[in-house]
């Protein structure tokens, strides 16, 4: 059914994907860019959700960035995105807006549980201390929207987990991007000066799922189709996972790099594994269709389209 659709976030990747997926035009999506509507202002937001009154809010906004990004600003990531949650959530709330879709992360699962990570195991054990304090941002919010839901039989406030996401419109400045926008920019520019060495962040044994962005924009819109059948939190992920080392090889041979490597164990290595339980979303019936070579492909093509040199 078409909804209103008030998407936050919609100049990030995720959001970026969501606005370019084909079913995006079955929807009346607004998607205001943060200096249309400055989700740390709960003013701002009051007034917004009642000058446009949409049936369904998309909440992709947040202060993103990988590991380093983390520990090198721990109270903004706490703070920004609680107070976007919070502000954003508690205002959907007020307005009463029937439907919320909240996007979370997988770093808020316990650094030690037992992969496969299922739902259930949230707060279930201490944090990965390098992104503490955006997982513990990322759990209020998801306990906020499953506390609205319980106790407003009229209100359905739902929460996705994806696993580590990559694809078009990342980000491949190296103080904030992810690990495979990371690499993709290094093993480029190796590849561009005639550089022979690359350095691996940690010893490469580290494990990581990193879905690409378009599946997940994929599942948004056929989850929204569905909304009533989905569970309070939903995993969503690829059902498996990789070595560091393993993406550096793929990413090296997609973009014809012949070099070697070279393991730099001063850096942040994170959570050894973060793998999470794909049980629920099978059975919903939908799986992600793009491989890992592809997908890097597709990114590649993004990345040389955007022109580095300003990155
Ligand atoms: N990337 C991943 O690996 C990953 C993995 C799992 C989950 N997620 C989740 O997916 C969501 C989106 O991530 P992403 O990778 O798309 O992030 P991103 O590319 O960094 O985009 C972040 C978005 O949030 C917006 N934003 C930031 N501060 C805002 C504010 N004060 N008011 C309104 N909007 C604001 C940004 O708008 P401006 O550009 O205008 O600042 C931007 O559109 C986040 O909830 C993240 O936790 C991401
Ligand atoms: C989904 C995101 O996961 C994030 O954790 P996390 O996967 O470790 O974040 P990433 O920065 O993607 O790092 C993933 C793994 O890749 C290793 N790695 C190897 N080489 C590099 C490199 O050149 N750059 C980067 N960035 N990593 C590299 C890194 O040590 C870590 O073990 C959380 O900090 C965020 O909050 C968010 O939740």
């Amino acid at each position: 059914m078409p909804y209103k659709i008030l998407l936050t976030g919609g100049t990030g990747m995720v959001g970026r994907n969501i606005l370019e997926h084909p079913e995006a035009t079955d929807h009346d999506v607004l998607h205001p860019t943060s200096s249309e509507l400055n989700l740390l202002d709960r003013r701002e937001v009051k007034a917004y959700l009642s000058a446009h009154k949409p049936d369904l809010i998309i909440h992709a906004a947040g202060l993103v960035g990988g590991i380093q990004a983390n520990m090198a600003n721990p109270v903004g990531f706490l703070m920004d995105n609680l107070d976007m949650g919070r502000n954003l959530i508690g205002e959907t709330l007020a307005a009463k807006v029937p439907r919320l879709l909240n996007i979370a992360s997988s770093c808020m699962y316990p650094r030690g549980a037992k992969n496969p990570l299922e739902e259930s195991m949230v707060l279930k054990g201490e944090l990965e201390p390098t992104n503490e304090g955006y997982a513990l941002a990322k759990i209020v919010a998801t306990r906020l929207c499953q506390y609205i839901s319980d106790t407003n039989p009229e209100l359905s406030y739902k929460t996705l987990i994806p696993c580590n996401l990559y694809g078009r419109f990342d980000k491949f400045d190296p103080r904030n991007s992810h690990m495979l926008p990371a690499v993709i920019r290094k093993i480029d520019l190796a590849v561009k000066e005639g550089i022979n060495e690359v350095d691996i962040w940690g010893d490469g044994l580290s494990r990581r799922e990193f879905m690409y962005s378009g599946d997940l924009a994929d599942f948004v819109f056929y989850a929204i189709e569905r909304f009533e059948e989905l569970p309070q939190d939903l995993n969503v992920g690829l059902g498996y996972d990789y070595t560091i080392n393993e993406y550096y090889h793929t990413i090296a041979d997609i973009l014809g790099y012949r070099g070697t490597f070279k393991h730099d164990l001063t850096k942040p290595v994170g959570m050894k594994r973060k793998l999470m339980d794909n049980t629920k979303l099978k059975a919903l019936g939908w799986e992600p269709k793009t491989s890992l070579e592809e997908g890097i492909r597709r990114t590649f093509e993004y990345y040389k389209s955007i022109g580095n040199e300003h990155i």
